[in-house]
């Protein structure tokens, strides 16, 4: 067997350390000829730990682990010494660790320990009773968590009145600590970030706030990278010892943050400060490993500091998506299809099936932003167009995926606006683009989506506002981006559109589980398509992902 033939995963650290994981194995092999059956067991699970880490998984999590423990390995740490002697591998109980994972996942549990205490507030109950008139029982109770704990975690469902709670903490807080309070907004994303203090902003307008209150509140929302001043590198500028200069640090859209990013974060927080995380623990999580929102929000040491929401006040009892999205989150199989066989106003299930008639479907609620271009409206009122509906498939490749519907989509757009139809031509009047890559230079961020417009010098890429203003960037400058007519859901996480048609493939893919089709669905506020088959529906539904790591146990010493 040659070790350095073990498959190496995607993820380019992973295939780093499988790399570096598998020489030293050679060595160990042909070092130790006496050791040779062990030598080959520990390759197999390293390989099987390269495949888990690509899955989303912290570690490898496997009984018969345990047998390694008595084993004298130069490459395999005991958790118990892993601090002081540094291995590529680390075994705690019955999970394996690359050294880097089990350090984050350490790091990670510490800090969370450290800001676990109780915090002190200077309002009595009469002045907190203004800021918890009108709220639902979970949601005051939220708001109490906030006040009196270092760290909160408040998940919910769309419209479970997330920013409706946060508001309210947000006010009592500036009441209890005065105006000198610094607070942070941030999300995994710059669409989420954008998405957050819009709602900030929504939310606040329909209270009665006086002026200095508003200007304790940021008016702008950081992406995390931002926020920790991560830049291209992994390492994040603020840590224990060089904290963030906030005293309340907020992140939305929590459920994207993997396990490495939340060591960071969790790091840089204050001994003082605050950290409040909101989002939704059924979505999709993190692309990278780590399910750290479900995580936090089951870990039994946490239940103090931990409220659920539930009520949806924008999906009814008798909304369709709403009723459609608890259905799949408690995998009842059967129900969902009824649901989407009901014929309910704003749930439309079509059988996947001849693509081009598909196609021809999907790009009629296109039509407005069609209109929206022919009639030159301004860039402004193009871009909101565009942001009323969109396609999100579940794969990136094959017919029903993100690539081919793009392809297909533009050439409809196009013949449309009443251009030469064209499948190599990449920019034109109209396209809608999604950077896929940071760039610092040009202030555009990976999912930024923005509008191409032909002008008379050439194309330009219109961006949403920042700072009141459009963003306008000439196209050719644009090195990293795709067409976004059609997105995957994993890009969706963190938008919501008026209008969604979800597109699932032909064929069943390890990819289909219930929390892509959760989060798929739940992207639209008022009306979603679901283009799939009754088999992948099931399929997805019955699929419910588990990401073995150590975090819970880690919070709750178990
Ligand atoms: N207790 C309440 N009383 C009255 N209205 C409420 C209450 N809670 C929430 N709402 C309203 O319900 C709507 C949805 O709330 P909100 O936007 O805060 O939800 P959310 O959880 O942040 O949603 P999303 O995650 O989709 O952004 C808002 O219009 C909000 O004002």
């Amino acid at each position: 067997m040659n070790f350095l033939q073990l498959p190496i995963a995607a993820n380019e650290f992973v295939s780093a350390w499988a790399e570096g994981v598998a020489s030293l194995m050679v060595r160990l092999h042909e070092g130790q000829q006496g050791n040779t059956k062990h030598s080959l067991r520990i390759a197999g699970y390293v390989r099987d730990l390269c495949s888990a880490l690509d899955q989303g998984h912290t570690c490898l999590q496997d009984d018969h682990l345990t047998r390694l423990i008595n084993y004298q390995s130069p490459i395999i740490a005991l958790a118990e010494d892993a601090l002081t002697q540094v291995k590529p591998l680390v075994l705690e109980n019955n999970r394996l660790y690359l050294y880097r994972y089990w350090w984050d996942e350490y790091g990670l549990s510490q800090a969370i320990h450290r800001l676990n205490r109780p915090l002190t507030h200077t309002l009595l109950d009469e002045q907190l009773a203004q800021f918890t008139v009108g709220t639902h029982p979970k949601q005051r109770q939220a708001i109490e968590v906030a006040l009196a704990q270092g760290f909160t975690v408040i998940t919910g469902g769309p419209g479970t009145g997330k920013t409706f709670t946060l508001v309210r903490i947000l006010l009592a807080l500036v009441q209890s600590y005065g105006h000198g309070l610094r607070v942070a907004l941030a999300a995994p994303t710059g669409k989420a970030a954008a998405r957050m203090q819009e709602a900030l902003r929504h939310s606040l307008s329909q209270l009665s706030v006086s002026s200095d209150v508003l200007s304790v509140l940021p008016d702008q929302a950081f992406t995390l990278h931002r926020l920790l001043g991560m830049g291209y590198s992994t390492q994040a500028k603020y840590h224990q010892h060089y904290p963030l200069p906030y005293d309340i640090v907020i992140v939305d859209e929590a459920s994207m943050i993997d396990l490495h990013m939340a060591h960071q974060l969790f790091n840089a927080i204050p001994a003082n400060a605050r950290l409040i995380l909101l989002g939704d623990a059924n979505q999709l999580a993190a692309v990278e490993a780590g399910a750290v929102l479900a995580e936090l929000s089951q870990a039994h040491t946490l239940r103090q500091n931990s409220v659920q929401l539930t009520e949806s006040q924008r999906f009814g009892s008798h909304s369709g998506i709403g009723q459609l999205a608890a259905a799949i989150c408690q995998g009842l199989n059967e129900h969902s299809l009824a649901l989407l066989k009901q014929g309910l106003p704003d749930v439309v299930y079509h059988k996947t099936e001849q693509i081009d008639h598909v196609v021809t479907q999907l790009f009629q609620d296109y039509l407005a932003f069609v209109d929206a271009l022919q009639q030159k409206q301004s860039p402004q009122h193009i871009l909101t167009a565009f942001d009323q509906y969109r396609v999100l498939c579940a794969m990136r490749e094959g017919s029903y995926g993100v690539y081919s519907l793009n392809q297909r989509l533009a050439l409809l757009l196009q013949k449309a606006l009443g251009q030469t139809e064209d499948p190599q031509q990449i920019w034109f009047h109209g396209r809608p683009v999604m950077v896929t890559q940071n760039d610092y230079g040009l202030n555009v961020f990976n999912g930024d989506i923005g509008i191409t417009l032909a002008e008379e010098d050439g194309f330009y890429v219109y961006f949403p506002a920042r700072d009141a203003q459009l963003l306008r960037i000439p196209a050719a400058r644009l090195a990293h981006s795709e067409t976004a007519l059609a997105l995957t859901i994993h890009k969706s996480q963190g938008s919501e559109f008026k209008t969604v048609a979800v597109v699932l493939p032909k064929e069943d893919s390890p990819i289909l589980c219930r929390e892509l089709l959760y989060t798929g669905i739940t992207r639209a506020k008022t009306r979603v398509k679901c283009w799939a088959t009754d088999a992948l529906i099931s399929h997805a539904i019955t699929r419910k992902t588990q990401r073995a790591s150590g975090l819970k146990a880690k919070l709750d010493n178990e």
